[in-house]
């Protein structure tokens, strides 16, 4: 029936109902032994069940059926209105589409490797062999291994049709016999296939070898496993795509729900569809209070129709608009953001929402501010600093010069004013500083700068003077405001004083440097002098100023450069003559400036801080001196050494003293301090103490110059004095002047009250030692009794 209806299969009913499929694959199940073979039922050797696929099942599952069961047809169902068809491979592989994919394959990659008959092997055993090969071809061949033909389950069903009984091998394959090479491709394998409208090619090698069979169902088997391959391969990309997105999603979820920024996401007609958590954290507003609601509900009504337009029109034409934006919080409060709106386009290019991402910029921006004041204005007093003053004065130079006035800058130095940090605190000090500025910025005119350069140096800026009066009238004003003292601490008052020196636009100088460099020349003069006042610049102070600074630079090397050393004046007894002490007295010999006095260099060390160290060796020198007479066998007498005023305010001094005395081993008792009345301006208790430590351990104290100073009576009984020295100034007018004599005898009067030693200093004549021969004075010191002198000069005088 089947070669009749030149088909592969058949399908089994009974009636209506299918109940199996008998195909050729199925002829090799017979076993071809038994005589009757012809007449058995199908039943017994058909499939059963069918497997069956809707009609509108896709060719490539139904290719995946066939490979996964091993079959080669399957039923089509239609429906129950419709009779059921049969797809098989062969169907499958000539009627999809895929010539092109055909060229490109080669008969060698779908091939199968065949089986091999001997011609004179038996039918039955041919069968049997088929069956357990599970092949449904071989080729038969030769005694010299050539194919002479093929034997397919075509052949095995003819067999059965014709009721032949054990033919010989050669009698049953007498199909045309197809070669193709290997290197062939499937294209022509298939073509040639349905040209010879044969199931099996023989693939031959080069050599004519056979090498294996192909049929429509290796082709098809191929083009499975590329397709299911291919299959994999794009599934694989999809599901890793969609394992992508899903990622993706989740991340931006979490990005939206933890991200410090506040995310906004509108449809494209701007209503609020999703904010997230920082949202709410920024503006105060929960999610359902704004969703449906317009970003309106945030305006802080700071910016214009026209700020909104522009923003709109930019996101609008640029996709995109970033900026800084007023806001209100749900409080009320308004704050500065940093917002960036963008539209989101769906696949149509169509807006399809707009989402907005800000940040509270409001602090950053206060802090920006905070940082750009800091660079031009003073932290402590909020007063433009050096920085803005250099800035202003530049400018009122060019104002001055396009309008030919005068314009005036003013230094003006707290006096004093470490004492005040030193004794109080730097709480104190800034308060003071802080009470300064703002009794200064009463008395300056609105277009004047009152500047703070640092410590305790201020600046007035007036750019338009129209005489030196001016100035005058301004340094008159600071006074007024100084007047009331300043509040130091609960018990304490003090009258502050300033130092200010002024110059002037055009004649001190053309250019900001000069001007505040002469202003601060002029300041320092009136330091020199004494401090609290006022002085204009003059050219005389430039070359001193010049002086000082070289001075200043050489001073500060003398010590390591061994160009300081001490001199020695005696003091002598006024009824003896003996000598009974010695002041050491500083000298410093510059190679180029040659011998400068102390009295230059001292306030100059006192002025930069290089006192203490000054002092202190001083002090060493001074003890070496009297550890190398003592050795000597020298007759020792007490060296008094000068302590500035500056170095006794300093607790660390009494140490200095005792280690040097420890350290070159000499007696307390040979060692005097002298002081001037100055030492006590600022800090007496602290002075006092000092001195009574070094009272304790036996050093002797002199008051020096004593009545040229603040000459107040009654410190003088509070301090552990032994010596009271009569200034120079006191001696040169007697007996001549009234005034000097007298006070001659009222300070040794009270000195005698107090027990206190008294020494003359400046005795220079004959005259001069009579008249204090007369007072009852103990010791003179001057150029009559001995100028000071080198050490190896002076002790030719022990001997006296
Ligand atoms: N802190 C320190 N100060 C010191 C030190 N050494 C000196 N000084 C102080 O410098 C000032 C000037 O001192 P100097 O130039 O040495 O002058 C002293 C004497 O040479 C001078 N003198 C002495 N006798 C006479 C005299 O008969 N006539 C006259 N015209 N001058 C005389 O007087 C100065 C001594 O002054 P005083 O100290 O007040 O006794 C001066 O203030 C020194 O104190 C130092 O090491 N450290």
């Amino acid at each position: 029936m089947m070669r009749q209806q030149k088909c592969s299969s058949i399908i089994v009913k009974d009636e209506d109902t299918i109940l199996g499929i008998w195909t050729e694959a199925d002829a090799i199940k017979l076993n071809f032994r038994e005589n009757d073979i012809g007449q058995q039922p199908i039943h017994q050797f058909m499939t059963s069940p069918v497997e069956s696929v809707p009609s509108d099942t896709r060719v490539g599952k139904v290719v995946e059926l066939f490979r996964q069961r091993g079959f080669r047809h399957c039923l089509v169902n239609y429906g129950p209105t419709q009779a059921p068809g049969i797809i098989s491979q062969t169907d499958i592989t000539l009627n999809i589409n895929i010539d092109h994919f055909l060229t490109l394959c080669k008969v060698k990659a779908a091939q199968e490797l065949c089986l091999t008959l001997k011609q004179d092997t038996s039918f039955a055993k041919a069968v049997e062999t088929m069956r357990l090969r599970k092949t449904d071809a071989a080729v038969v061949i030769d005694d010299d291994l050539r194919p002479i033909g093929i034997i397919t389950q075509a052949d095995l069903v003819k067999v059965l049709a014709d009721e032949m009984s054990s033919p010989s091998l050669t009698e049953i394959a007498l199909k045309e016999l197809v070669c193709i090479d290997n290197e062939d491709t499937l294209l022509s394998a298939r073509d040639a296939l349905m040209t010879h409208k044969i199931r099996h090619l023989v693939v031959a090698n080069q050599q004519g070898r056979v090498e294996g069979v192909i049929s429509m169902r290796h082709i098809l088997q191929f083009l499975q496993m590329e397709y299911s391959s291919q299959l994999e391969d794009a599934l694989s990309k999809r599901d890793e795509a969609l394992k992508r997105s899903m990622q993706d999603l989740n991340l931006a979820e979490r990005v939206f729900e933890h991200a410090m920024e506040g995310i906004v996401i509108t449809d494209p007609t701007g209503e609020i569809i999703r904010v997230n958590p920082a949202f709410t954290l920024l503006t105060g507003y929960q999610e359902q209070e704004v969703v449906g609601k317009t970003m309106s509900v945030l305006a802080s009504g700071k910016h214009d129709a026209v700020f909104y337009h522009e923003m709109w029109r930019q996101i609008n034409e640029e996709g995109q608009w970033s900026g800084e934006i007023w806001n209100k919080r749900k409080s009320g409060d308004l704050f500065l953001e940093w917002l960036t709106i963008s539209a989101v386009h769906d696949e149509f290019n169509n807006v399809s929402h707009f989402t907005g991402l800000f940040r509270d910029v409001t602090e950053i921006r206060k802090q920006e501010e905070k940082i750009r004041h800091l660079a031009y204005f003073d932290e402590l007093t909020g007063l433009p600093n050096r920085r803005l003053l250099k800035d202003r004065v530049s400018m009122a130079i060019s104002g001055a010069h396009r309008n030919e006035h005068q314009l005036a800058v003013m230094f003006i130095d707290l006096d004093q004013f470490k004492n005040i940090n030193d004794n109080f605190g730097h709480d104190v000090g800034d308060q003071v500083l802080t009470e300064l500025a703002q009794r200064l910025e009463y008395i300056t005119r609105d277009e004047d700068t009152l500047a703070r350069l640092g410590g305790d140096e201020f600046v007035i800026l007036m750019p338009s003077i129209n005489s030196y009066e001016d100035v005058i009238r301004l340094g008159t004003r600071i006074n007024q405001v100084l007047k009331d003292p300043f509040l130091l601490s609960d018990d304490h008052n003090k009258q502050i004083t300033v130092s200010i020196g002024a110059s002037v636009y055009p004649d001190d100088g053309a250019t900001v440097e000069d001007l505040l460099k002469h202003a601060d020349t002029a300041m320092y003069s009136v330091k020199a002098n004494g401090r609290n006042g006022l002085q204009l610049f003059s050219q005389e102070m430039a070359q001193r100023s010049m002086q000082h600074f070289t001075m200043e630079a050489n001073l500060r090397n003398a010590i390591e450069r061994n160009e300081l050393s001490l001199h020695y004046q005696p003091k002598v007894d006024v009824i003896s003559g003996s000598m009974m002490g010695m002041e050491a007295l500083l000298r410093w010999h510059q190679p180029q400036l040659g011998a400068v006095s102390p009295a230059k260099f001292i306030p100059l060390a006192e002025e930069t801080g290089l006192i203490e160290q000054i002092d202190q060796w001083v002090i060493d020198s001074a003890c070496a001196q009297i550890r190398h007479w003592l050795e000597k066998g020298a007759y020792p007498v007490p060296v008094a050494i000068n302590i500035s005023p500056i170095s006794l305010r300093h607790r660390k001094l009494t140490r200095l003293i005792k280690k040097a005395l420890e350290r070159h081993q000499v007696p307390a008792s040979l060692l005097q301090i002298e002081i001037t009345e100055s030492a006590f301006i600022d800090d007496m208790d602290c002075v006092i103490m000092q001195l009574q430590t070094l009272k304790e351990i036996g050093i002797s104290i002199a008051l020096d110059d004593f009545g040229t100073g603040y000459s107040s009576l009654s410190y003088l009984a509070k301090l552990p004095l032994d010596e009271l020295k009569i200034d120079a100034s006191f001696i040169h007018n007697v007996p001549d002047c009234e005034t000097s004599d007298t006070l001659i005898r009222a300070i040794t009067g009270i000195a005698k009250n107090l027990n206190l030693k008294v020494v003359v200093e400046g005795v220079e004549t004959n005259e001069q030692l009579s008249y204090v021969e007369e007072l009852v004075c103990d010791q003179v010191q001057g150029y009559l009794t001995g100028r000071p002198a080198a050490a190896s000069v002076i002790e030719t005088n022990f001997a006296k």
